[in-house]
């Protein structure tokens, strides 16, 4: 589930701008024909897509030629030379995962990648010089210890003031130049370097990985950018008609007058026959052939998506300029709901715009690219046998594939919100959902697509609760040994994360699915990220209210995997009682709550605090943490009691200051899951009825005082989510 939802939660507007919003802005200011299109109000759906598509394109290419006119001609590349079943990295799971393409470093616009918990670190990783970029490079892959997070690395915002001062240009070169290693590669990658200088990044074999860590979580590569692919791949095969495969004959029409026509085919795909040089462009899967793969050929030009990646950092650096540079959360509040526009404008259309209309428009190149979709199944081979919830950013459903008889769920991407093409949001999560595997993490099994472009699924695992929904069904709250076993789980799940670079950002009970075989699993990544970089100025607006940390809520510039421990501590709270801990209603209220429980923070016991943005506002300062009056070691009132080990557990979860909360490993290894009670097992945790034929949305939003939820009512009544056709 995503943070926010529609109108009175920023989180959801976070999460456009953060996805497709902020990304095809800058895409527009690529091509001055665009723009007039879009002054023009000729938006065409289907056919603004597939050029907002081709100008990301052209627009990356673009970037890259400045960024490496800059960097002193040093270019990231990747290639992919081997067959995509070595490479997945997940034993047999690899060959029948789609894959979204290579991406190097999954950075966000902004990110630099600090490895270091401290601020002073976080400044020297800034300065880190090119020779320590190289010797990364020139390692290959990293040693296992050297893949591991070993501090706690911090996402940032670089806003001070210097560098607000600072010229564009200036700080493009410097981001260029100054860069700092990237986050880990996933472990199926090697980094070397070609005699051009430039860096290659390619798949490993599992023969040809020396890594004892060979049995890296990370099954696929990630890649966010393939949004072009996504979109124009089928269309542009060069083997196999759009007709052909999806129908869509007036789209095929329309691209027959664009005039970039790369070259897409499926050789190119890591999944392809274990054959995939130039010269095997063109190859189509036989039918045969097809359903074994069957996942999602969702590669892209290798080239093309890497150079496009490093140049994301500095795109970011521009975006600090905008309008939000000075943003007090606590204003800023109204004005992003009012002002989104602009605020979203800003974000892109700084210097980085001027840039573009100052260079002339580079000719697309031809590159390698891929086709993505013909290797999917249709989701006509699911029959459909429920809807079980509708998010903002999808609905999902119970479905039977008609092969096999297993029973799955369906998540369709929303595109109807659309109008920049395939949702980022969405690609974020497919993409980390396929390339993570482990069993407190729900599986994302292959990619389907519907009878148009628009229409893709992911077919993940059935789960037939998620904790929110089932604990407004139980008359009791969970034990503390059932406690025991989902909190284990659930940091489990958090630990595996973090140690692969990725926040979750939005974890909360609704997130959180259960199995009636007493397995929990997360899910929902769409605001997922790889850290160890910073990121926007809005950012901190991540994480669905209720569950957000207090450093968000206080508009903090840094922040790290402790903003994952929070929400693990109200999750932890609310499973021992049933009811969230802190229900703000607002940001102010949230805050308020908070403190009410927990004590006002100071300097004492949180350095920083004073200084973080929000604290202008006046609080009222009150002396004592309650926590305990609604956890108490015993209770004849019928609160929830919790041993004085579990306390501590749940205070160091909900610690103020982040430096100090507890990290996922910590709390793994915490005493009270090694004193009785003990953790009950999976197998003796208790079931449920399944309430299959529910719409779990209704049920929920029935009863949630969830102002999110309430939203949602509203929508519902207005008729707004509706939806036709078997799967929507
Ligand atoms: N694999 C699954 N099995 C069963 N139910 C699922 C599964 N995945 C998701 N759900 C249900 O669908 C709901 C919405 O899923 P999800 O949060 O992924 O969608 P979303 O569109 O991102 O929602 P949001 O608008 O909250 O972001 C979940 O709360 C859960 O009830």
């Amino acid at each position: 589930m995503a943070a926010g939802r529609h109108g009175g939660y920023r989180d959801n507007e976070i999460r456009d701008r953060e996805s497709k919003f902020e990304f095809s802005r800058r895409d527009f200011t690529a091509s001055k024909d665009d723009c007039e299109r879009i002054r023009n109000g000729n938006r065409d759906l289907e056919r603004g897509r597939v050029r907002d598509a081709r100008d990301i394109v052209r627009a990356r290419q673009k970037d890259t030629k400045e960024r490496e006119g800059m960097n002193g001609g040093n270019r990231v590349s990747t290639s992919r030379s081997d067959s995509g079943s070595s490479s997945g990295g997940a034993g047999s799971r690899g060959p029948k995962r789609c894959a979204f393409s290579v991406k190097a470093v999954d950075r966000e616009p902004g990110e630099l990648s600090s490895e270091s918990g401290s601020d002073d670190a976080i400044e020297s990783d800034l300065q880190v010089k090119d020779t320590e970029v190289q010797k990364v490079v020139e390692n290959g892959t990293r040693s296992p210890a050297g893949r591991k997070r070993k501090f706690s690395p911090i996402i940032w915002d670089r806003d001070d003031k210097k560098e607000a001062s600072r010229s564009a240009k200036s700080r493009i070169a410097t981001a260029v130049k100054d860069l700092p290693p990237p986050p880990p590669l996933p472990k199926v990658f090697r980094q070397s370097v070609i005699p051009d200088g430039s860096v290659q990044i390619s798949p490993i074999n599992n023969s040809q990985n020396e890594n004892p860590q060979s049995s890296s979580p990370v099954k696929s590569p990630v890649e966010l950018e393939v949004v072009d692919d996504l979109i124009e791949s089928p269309v542009r095969s060069s083997s196999v008609s759009p007709k052909q495969h999806w129908g869509n004959e007036q789209e095929a029409e329309q691209l027959e007058d664009d005039d970039y026509v790369p070259t897409r085919n499926i050789s190119s795909s890591r999944w392809a026959a274990g054959n995939n040089s130039p010269g095997n462009e063109g190859e189509i899967l036989d039918d045969e052939e097809m359903p074994k793969r069957r996942k999602m050929l969702l590669s892209k030009s290798v080239e093309t998506s890497v150079r496009n990646k490093s140049l994301t950092p500095e795109l970011g650096m521009l975006s600090r300029d905008g309008s939000d540079q000075d943003d007090d959360y606590m204003e800023v509040d109204g004005e992003h709901n009012q002002n989104d526009t602009s605020l979203s404008k800003s974000d892109t259309d700084s210097e980085d715009e001027d840039d573009y209309r100052q260079t002339p428009e580079p000719a697309a190149p031809p590159q390698r690219c891929v086709d993505m979709l013909q290797g999917c199944r249709s989701v006509d081979e699911f029959e459909r046998l429920n809807k079980i919830d509708e998010g903002t950013y999808g609905v999902v459903y119970r479905a039977k594939d008609k092969k096999t008889g297993e029973v799955v769920a369906l998540k369709k991407v929303k595109m109807e919100k659309e109008r920049e093409g395939f949702p980022l949001t969405s690609l974020r999560e497919i993409n980390i959902l396929l390339s993570f595997h482990h069993p407190s993490i729900v599986d994302v099994k292959e990619v389907v697509v519907g009878s148009n472009l628009d229409s893709i699924f992911m077919v993940m695992e059935y789960m037939e609760h998620d904790l929110k929904g089932l604990m407004e069904t139980m008359k009791q709250p969970f034990s503390q040994s059932e406690v025991k076993c989902l909190m284990l789980q659930l940091l489990e799940g958090i630990k595996y994360l973090h140690d692969n670079w990725v926040l979750h950002r939005d974890l909360k009970t609704s997130n959180l699915l259960l199995n009636n075989r007493g397995e929990m699993k997360i899910c929902d990544f769409g605001l997922a990220r790889q850290y160890g970089s910073p990121l926007k100025p809005y950012t901190h607006l991540v994480v669905t209210l209720w569950y957000r940390a207090p450093e968000l809520l206080l508009g903090a510039k840094q922040y790290s995997t402790a903003i994952d421990m929070w929400s693990l501590g109200c999750i932890m709270a609310e499973l021992l009682s049933k009811e969230p801990l802190f229900n703000g209603k607002t940001e102010f209220d949230q805050l308020d709550k908070i403190f009410r429980t927990l004590g006002t923070p100071n300097e004492t016991i949180w350095p920083g605090f004073s200084k973080l943005p929000g604290v202008k506002v006046n609080f009222v300062k009150h002396q004592y943490n309650l926590l305990r009056k609604k956890f108490p070691a015993t209770s004849f009132t019928g609160s929830p009691v919790l041993s004085d080990s579990g306390f501590d557990l749940l205070n160091k979860l909900l610690t103020y200051d982040p430096e100090k909360r507890i990290t996922a490993e910590a709390a793994l290894n915490h005493e009270w899951f090694h004193e009785v009670p003990l953790p009950k097992s999976k197998e003796f945790m208790p079931t449920f009825p399944a309430q299959h034929a529910q719409d779990r949305r209704m049920r929920r939003i029935m009863k949630s005082p969830d102002p999110v939820e309430e939203q949602r009512r509203k929508e519902l009544q207005q008729g707004e989510l509706g939806t036709g056709g078997v799967f929507g």
